[in-house]
């Protein structure tokens, strides 16, 4: 698999960030697809060490946001910001270290199927840190593996794995990296509930053990509940409201309330007649 070399990778300092500071800021965010309008003015703050949960309807811009932060989609105007420093006019080489601190596990977990377990999860290393001695990948590799509760897998092939299995060495190469940020892109999205409960401890463990800072993008309201510290609900075109789990569950809010009566019946069918 061939590696781009980078000679001198652009620097993007990430300072440790203090527990409850703002981390990140979405300002006065716009963007549009051609016609169809996504963010008219979307404002957001993500604090460190929190995770945040980002709600929102089918096609309303949730995966966008995320990718808007990395540099895979630009935003039309507005500002991103990371501890102060605005990254939005970023070039693509500038973005590179940034995606060094910023890991994103993507919706379908995205694996290389010629590559094996272990050799997905060291690509982020050789890629990031082309002068890594084998030994320490392999070190690494282990260690992240055994972090999702999939030690010894290296030599399996994403074919063997099931979907759940795939999303955790999704997630063993996205943290490869040591990420102060995880983005979650619908991390639960078609998987049974044990493997969705499984899912959701592991976004609460990379907080508890490493101290991240986690962005979920959900439409899964359960899942958003076990593991949200806060929640922002993406609505006509912006953020309409933030809060913490019992804010969201009192809203008065009418895309909020709608957006969770609207599931609570799903939830619990019995209840409709
Ligand atoms: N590269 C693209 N080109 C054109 N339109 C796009 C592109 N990416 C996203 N869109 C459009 O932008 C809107 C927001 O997309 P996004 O994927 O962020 O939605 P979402 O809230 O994550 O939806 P879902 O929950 O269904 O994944 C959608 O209408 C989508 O069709």
């Amino acid at each position: 698999m061939p590696f781009a070399h980078r000679k001198e990778a652009p620097t993007f300092e990430f300072h440790r960030p203090t527990p409850g500071e703002q981390l990140i800021h979405f300002e006065h965010l716009q963007k549009s697809f051609g016609a169809k309008r996504v963010y008219d003015d979307l404002e957001l703050d993500v604090r460190a060490g929190e995770t945040l949960v980002v709600l929102g309807g089918s096609g309303t811009g949730k995966s966008v946001l995320l990718k808007c932060l990395i540099g895979l989609q630009r935003p039309d105007a507005g500002r991103i910001l990371f501890q102060g420093r605005e990254v939005t006019g970023f070039s693509e080489e500038e973005f590179i270290p940034v995606r060094r601190h910023v890991a994103m596990v993507f919706q379908g977990a995205a694996l290389f199927d010629s590559l094996s377990v272990g050799e997905n999860v060291a690509y982020p290393l050789r890629e990031h840190f082309p002068e890594m001695p084998l030994d320490e990948v392999r070190q690494r590799v282990a260690e992240k593996l055994a972090l999702v509760n999939l030690p010894g897998t290296e030599r399996l092939m994403p074919s063997d794995l099931s979907g759940g299995m795939k999303k955790r060495v999704g997630l063993a190469r996205a943290i490869a990296t040591d990420p102060e940020v995880i983005l979650w892109d619908e991390p639960t999205t078609g998987l049974d509930p044990v493997t969705t409960q499984s899912i959701n401890s592991m976004i609460n463990s990379m907080k508890t053990k490493l101290g991240s800072t986690s962005i979920v993008v959900t439409h899964d309201l359960v899942s958003a509940f076990a593991v949200g510290d806060r929640m922002a609900m993406l609505a006509n075109r912006r953020i309409v409201q933030v809060g913490t789990r019992d804010e969201f569950r009192r809203s008065t809010v009418p895309e909020v309330r709608a957006f969770l009566d609207a599931r609570r019946v799903e939830l619990e069918p019995g209840g409709v007649s």
